[in-house]
């Protein structure tokens, strides 16, 4: 387990992280999500011990890691550092080397990856020579060389099309399967819904909601319930204690405030047939509005 307790940062007078803690779990995908400059990248930084946090701690497997002692952390940072004009297998291989890796296993690692990656038919090629969402592809295969304990990847999906997506969540899924913590930041909630297992919201440099995928949901979702009859629902804003958020034709959608869902669905019975009742399950979209 990856845990970040009580991290602040400031930059000048400008406190940006405000006692951050969350923990990244082994075998999990964990969604890192915040608006711009709310504080991502700083984390992740910390995290890495790219830059000292100004109080917390950051430990790994129950053990506090300082500066210099990460070597087994992959990360992706925002600012994609490789170099534009050497050959995109010299560069994956050299950097697992830099990670302590034998040059035989540097090799067949980079080969295995840009492989797994699609690329295999770029490895001869500078790496300024791809598109955009293919160097992105190398950056996770710079991430993954040296086969880390610890993933952190800022914004690993940006820029990637459908079928890019789709081939670099296999990547870290197998990994995230294969013990190793998985934290990643990102703006695509629509694509973190699908794909991580845990969440964490940050706004203004404060965790503002975490937990698994479900908890979040059951946790801001229980207050809505839908109701879909044949016949127009207007007579639901009559019923007591009960708040109408959405209205449109046949399908009401609303809040208690007092009254009993139960009750709601009796009362629909009584007028006819009722073709869906439950409660609203929210989207990433709407948690991380209300989390903000
Ligand atoms: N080196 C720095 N010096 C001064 N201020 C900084 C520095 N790095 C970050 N900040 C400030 O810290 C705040 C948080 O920035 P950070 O990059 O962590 O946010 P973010 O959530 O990653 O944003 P984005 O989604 O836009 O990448 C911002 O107000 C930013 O201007």
């Amino acid at each position: 387990m990856l845990t970040v307790t009580a991290i602040s940062r400031s930059f000048g007078d400008h406190r940006v992280l405000h006692d951050v803690t969350f923990e990244v779990r082994p075998g999990r995908m964990t969604g890192f999500l915040g608006a711009n400059g709310s504080g991502k990248t700083t984390t992740m930084r910390i995290v890495l011990g790219v830059l000292a946090p100004h109080g917390g701690e950051v430990a790994w497997r129950g053990r506090p890691v300082r500066e210099g002692e990460r070597p087994s952390f992959g990360y992706m940072p925002e600012e994609r550092g490789l170099y534009p004009k050497m050959a995109v297998g010299d560069q994956i291989a050299w950097l697992g080397r830099l990670h302590g890796l034998d040059r035989a296993t540097a090799r067949a690692n980079t080969e295995r990856l840009l492989d797994r990656l699609d690329l295999a038919d770029r490895a001869g090629d500078q790496l300024e020579a791809l598109s955009l969402g293919n160097q992105q592809r190398v950056q996770i295969a710079a991430a993954l060389v040296h086969d880390p304990e610890v993933l952190v990847l800022d914004e690993p999906f940006s820029g990637l099309d459908p079928i890019a997506v789709g081939v670099v969540l296999g990547v870290l899924r197998e990994r995230a399967a294969a013990g190793v913590p998985v934290l990643f930041s990102s703006h695509q909630l629509a694509l973190v819904e699908q794909l991580c297992d845990d969440v964490v919201i940050i706004s203004g440099g404060r965790v503002t909601a975490s937990g698994t995928r479900e908890e979040l949901r059951e946790r801001y979702g229980t207050r809505r319930h839908e109701l879909v009859v044949s016949s127009d629902a207007g007579w639901v804003r009559d019923l007591p204690g009960v708040r109408v958020v959405e209205l449109d034709g046949p399908r009401a959608v609303f809040e208690l405030d007092g009254g009993d869902d139960q009750d709601v669905l009796r009362a629909a019975l009584e007028r006819g047939a009722v073709r869906a009742f439950g409660p609203v399950v929210p989207t990433l979209d709407e948690i991380f509005k209300e989390a903000m």
